[in-house]
């Protein structure tokens, strides 16, 4: 992964020694030998109250935060570069507030007026320091010679953007502990000594060396190795690994893909938009599998004309796959009737409301949270969609979902997401494994109900963003048997684009990252006798 405002190259010499010795690691508070300008300042002028934007200084992008000069004779404030202090703020609202950087991050570029390069760069610290963050955390702890949690949260952030810069990025060394080292004087006054310490330590290492120094024997503990060398939770590992057959390299393929920047898929909607036309209007390529599908080069998709006038939108190509699957899925009889029964935010249904009005069918989109359906109803505007708020576990008791009415049926469940962690950099240490049992019940009751909901030689795709086995396999084989439903498996592979790779065995699809290039959709097709 490289920063997109530095160009990368061989860390620069003051990474590649240095550091005072380790003894017990650099402390809070000291003051050790220090790149920092800044020292001379008395405490009271170095910064605010934590999480206290800097003060002063030039606003614009790549501008310097606190570059004033306080009168004659005093020393210009150390400087926090836009970029960087964006980004701080960024992961301490993720780690304090519980936010979503995807959410929170565009809403400080704008605020901030970044964008370009110095947006680019914010970003990549941002994301990469989230998705990082095991692997840094186990490298600071070293580093700082004690545990990370014991350090107090600002400065705990600082010193992890500081460690991504230092290990993933081509920002030459003395940039990246100077420039965290102003980061501490502003969110962490009183720490600057400690943390140019424990950076000084960081830079004795590359990203390589220090795993071999922490990560479990591989032999022993290859798990636990694959863990920390590519900073995922081990029980996410395990669970990536039993869904590849216990394939241990294949998944540590899938592990660097999670750690990489996700592409940005189109779909043009059938009828609306040509792919080949739009991958021209776009500055894109057509994609490799949907035939709906326009990778996007760069740029902020919501500027494109062709999103704003509803002749595409944003979505993984995975997502079009499946939702394509189930109105190829043969049919006998008629073919009027769609229903999506989770279908906020919209996605799918916008692509199944494209196709529905090609074939002169409908599609009742349904969707629990209210805010979610106005976001279908957007999504889905000019097509022919009624959206429904409601829970999809009504079928049978709400007037709009009679049982055995619907010729096809999605179930896009609400999973853990663990197939889309490029997309969510925080979420894979949000995660936990007792999110799996309520999230897996309702899995079989809306499974349940989609099954009550199609017609007899209807047929139903579920599907998860997710290739966790308990959410996939185990979801429908035991919702199937308990729903008392009359219902046969069918090959999803034939419903994909013919020559595709990697599918499998049949009759469900896993598609992959670091086989299709998609998140890790699966999908399992059922229909009604
Ligand atoms: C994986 S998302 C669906 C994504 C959507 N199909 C798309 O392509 O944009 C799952 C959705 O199911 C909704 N949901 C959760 N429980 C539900 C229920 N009981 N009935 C209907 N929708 C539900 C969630 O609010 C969430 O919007």
């Amino acid at each position: 992964m490289t920063a997109p405002s530095e160009p990368r190259g061989e860390h620069s010499a003051d990474q590649s020694r240095s550091a005072g010795g380790r003894g017990d690691g650099p402390r809070e508070g000291d003051r050790g030998r220090s790149f920092d300008r800044g020292d001379r300042y008395p405490r009271g002028e170095r910064s605010g109250p934590r999480g206290d934007r800097p003060s002063g200084g030039d606003r614009r992008g790549g501008g310097q935060f606190g570059g004033d000069r306080r009168g004659a004779g005093r020393p210009v404030r150390p400087a926090v570069d836009l970029p960087r202090y964006v980004a701080y703020q960024a992961v301490a609202a993720v780690h304090r507030d519980d936010a979503y950087a995807n959410l929170v991050l565009p809403a400080m570029l704008r605020e901030e007026g970044l964008t370009g390069r110095d947006a680019a760069f914010a970003t990549e610290l941002t994301y990469g320091t989230l998705r990082h963050t095991g692997t840094l955390d186990a490298i600071v702890t070293d580093a700082a010679g004690r545990d990370v949690q014991r350090i107090d949260p600002p400065v705990r952030d600082a010193l992890r953007i500081g460690a991504y810069q230092l290990l993933h990025t081509r920002v030459p060394a003395h940039a990246a502990v100077s420039s965290t080292v102003d980061l501490v004087r502003q969110v962490g006054p009183g720490a600057t000594g400690f943390a140019n310490a424990v950076l000084r330590e960081i830079t004795t290492r590359d990203h390589d060396a220090w795993v071999a120094k922490l990560a479990p024997d591989s032999a022993t503990d290859p798990i636990g190795h694959l863990a920390l060398a590519y900073s995922h939770p081990q029980w996410i590992v395990r669970a990536f690994a039993e869904a590849l057959g216990g394939d241990l390299a294949e998944t540590e393929r899938l592990l660097i893909e999670d750690n990489e920047r996700p592409p940005v898929h189109l779909c043009a909607r059938p009828g609306l938009a040509d792919p080949v036309e739009l991958a021209d209007e776009v500055g894109g390529a057509p994609g490799a599998f949907s035939p709906y599908a326009v990778y996007l080069g760069g740029g902020a998709p919501g500027d494109l004309r062709a999103i704003v006038e509803g002749r595409a939108h944003v979505q993984d190509e995975g997502s079009q796959l499946v939702a394509n699957a189930l109105a190829n899925a043969p049919l006998d009889g008629p073919d009027g009737r769609w229903l999506d029964l989770c279908a906020g935010p919209g996605g799918k249904a916008g692509l199944l409301g494209a196709l529905a009005a090609q074939r002169d069918a409908r599609v009742t989109a349904v969707e629990v949270a209210e805010h979610r359906a106005r976001l279908v109803e957007q999504a889905t505007r000019g097509l022919p969609v009624a959206v429904l708020a409601a829970d999809g576990r009504e079928v049978g008791a709400h007037p709009k979902l009679p049982e055995e009415h619907f010729d096809r049926v999605l179930v896009d469940a609400p999973c853990t997401g663990l197939g889309s962690l490029r997309r969510r950099p925080e979420s894979r240490w949000r995660r936990q494994p007792s999110d799996l049992p309520p999230l897996t019940r309702l899995q079989r009751e809306l499974l349940g109900a989609a099954l009550r909901a199609v017609r007899p030689g209807g047929v139903v795709a579920y599907v998860t963003c997710s290739p966790h086995t308990v959410e996939t396999h185990v979801t429908v084989t035991e919702a199937a048997r308990r729903s008392g439903v009359p219902a046969d498996f069918v090959d999803a592979r034939p419903l994909l684009p013919a020559g595709m790779p990697g599918l499998g065995d049949g009759p469900s699809v896993q598609l992959w990252p670091h086989r299709h290039g998609t998140d890790a959709m699966f999908l399992a097709v059922l229909r009604r006798t």
